[in-house]
């Protein structure tokens, strides 16, 4: 088998991928708010083509501190800031956890103290290093994009797998070098390295091109969480809300269930931004939300459709079960708006609710119809709790 590849063009080619994706990512990081993880996988890249810049000068100057040493040190902090990008992705901090940071710290550690004994002897023994310290930072990259729990999931998939078969390439690598050390197997070592060389970096910039995709599915992410929620208490607005409830009431069609459409208006909202002030008021609609949030379950649709008003889809019509939330959602609101921040609030809540059969009305038959309910409560003295049944 003829193991030989044009190694100097591939490496150029790799460095042009490299050089290509890093400045799009660092464009990104300056068009997009700033996010670290892309200054972090610009660097990566960058970090990657002086790496291979040094390692390729290998054979033309005889410079050991630079075509080796700072050549590995280079492409171990490669996968390295990678990693950090999707930590900073995350929200968690640059090394990740605390364990994880003691443990990195202890591999790093080693594996600079290794490099540092090797280097100027036995640029192979180097080079197993290197390939030992960034396949365990894949793995650990591995573990950590599956914790995130982000949609949509194929550029996570894309990435795990490409630090899957990169962590398996580098591995072999390993075994190949300790084999050969070891006498156990007999290749033609240079012949084999350089094919796994070639495979490296044919992974190094298919992952760097994997980042923006990323990137781009992230910028997806937050323009659409712009459009779909409300700024100052994070609900979906009314747009999202009444999409989410019409697609809510067409999958229960279908599956000839039944859903129920609450509408929660506070009580005399008016006064408390008149005595005590906007903010205020902002803060207790802050507070409302967050009830709303923690008493309903994740599956329901839960939104702010108006000023001091909100709606949720519940995915029954249970009548017992709709009364047992709706009760305690008006008492949450009581207990917990009495004293907001310090200031006596005493907010109140008036809810409406509509039950549906599965039946042809639309979504805005229930608004409609869960709106009159939550004026009946109204009418009748609010901080009170009107349901009502759909008969079509
Ligand atoms: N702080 C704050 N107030 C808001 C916001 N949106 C609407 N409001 C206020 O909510 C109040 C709604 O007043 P009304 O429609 O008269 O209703 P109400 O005073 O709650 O009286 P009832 O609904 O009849 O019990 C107004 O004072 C609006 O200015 C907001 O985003 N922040």
């Amino acid at each position: 088998m003829d193991l030989n590849v044009h190694l100097p063009t591939l490496m150029l080619l790799s460095i042009a991928v490299n050089l290509l994706v890093g400045g799009l990512l660092w464009a990104v990081y300056h068009l997009r708010r700033r996010q670290a993880c892309f200054r972090l996988w610009a660097l990566a890249c960058a970090t990657f083509v002086l790496g291979s810049l040094l390692a390729g000068a290998r054979t033309l100057v005889d410079l050991p501190l630079l075509t080796v040493l700072a050549a590995h040190l280079l492409l171990g902090a490669s996968p390295l800031l990678v990693l950090a990008g999707i930590h900073s992705l995350m929200g968690v901090s640059a090394t990740g956890t605390r364990r994880s940071s003691r443990f990195l710290t202890v591999a790093g550690v080693v594996y600079v103290a290794g490099l540092l004994i090797c280097f100027h002897s036995d640029a192979i023994l180097a080079r197993l290093l290197t390939a030992l310290f960034s396949a365990l930072l894949f793995a650990l990259a591995i573990g950590r994009l599956l914790t995130i729990r982000r949609k949509p999931r194929l550029p996570f998939r894309i990435l795990q797998t490409l630090f899957a078969v990169h962590g398996l390439l580098l591995m072999t690598q390993v075994l190949v070098i300790v084999g050969d050390r070891a006498g156990l197997v007999s290749v033609d070592l240079e012949a084999v390295l350089t094919l796994i060389l070639a495979n490296h970096l044919l992974l190094a910039s298919a992952t760097a091109m994997a980042l923006p995709l990323l990137a781009f599915t992230e910028a997806e992410r937050s323009l659409r969480f712009l459009a779909e929620r409300d700024e100052l208490t994070q609900l979906h607005n009314r747009r999202s809300f009444l999409q989410l409830g019409a697609a809510a009431l067409d999958r229960a069609k279908r599956a000839r269930q039944s859903i129920t459409v609450l509408m929660i208006d506070l009580d005399y909202f008016k006064r408390i931004n008149d005595r005590w002030g906007h903010d205020v008021g902002d803060q207790a609609l802050q507070m409302v939300a967050r009830i709303m949030v923690e008493e309903l379950r994740d599956e329901d649709v839960v939104g702010r459709i108006g000023g001091e008003e909100f709606a949720a889809v519940l995915n029954t019509n249970d009548r017992h079960e709709v009364e047992a939330i709706t009760a305690r959602l008006r008492r949450k609101l009581e207990e917990r708006g009495q004293i907001v921040n310090g200031l006596p609030l005493h907010l109140s809540a008036s809810i409406g609710g509509v039950a549906t059969q599965p039946t042809r009305e639309d979504f805005s038959d229930l608004m409609r119809a869960a709106d009159q309910a939550m004026y009946e409560a109204k009418r009748k003295g609010r901080n009170r709790v009107e349901l009502h049944s759909l008969v079509t």
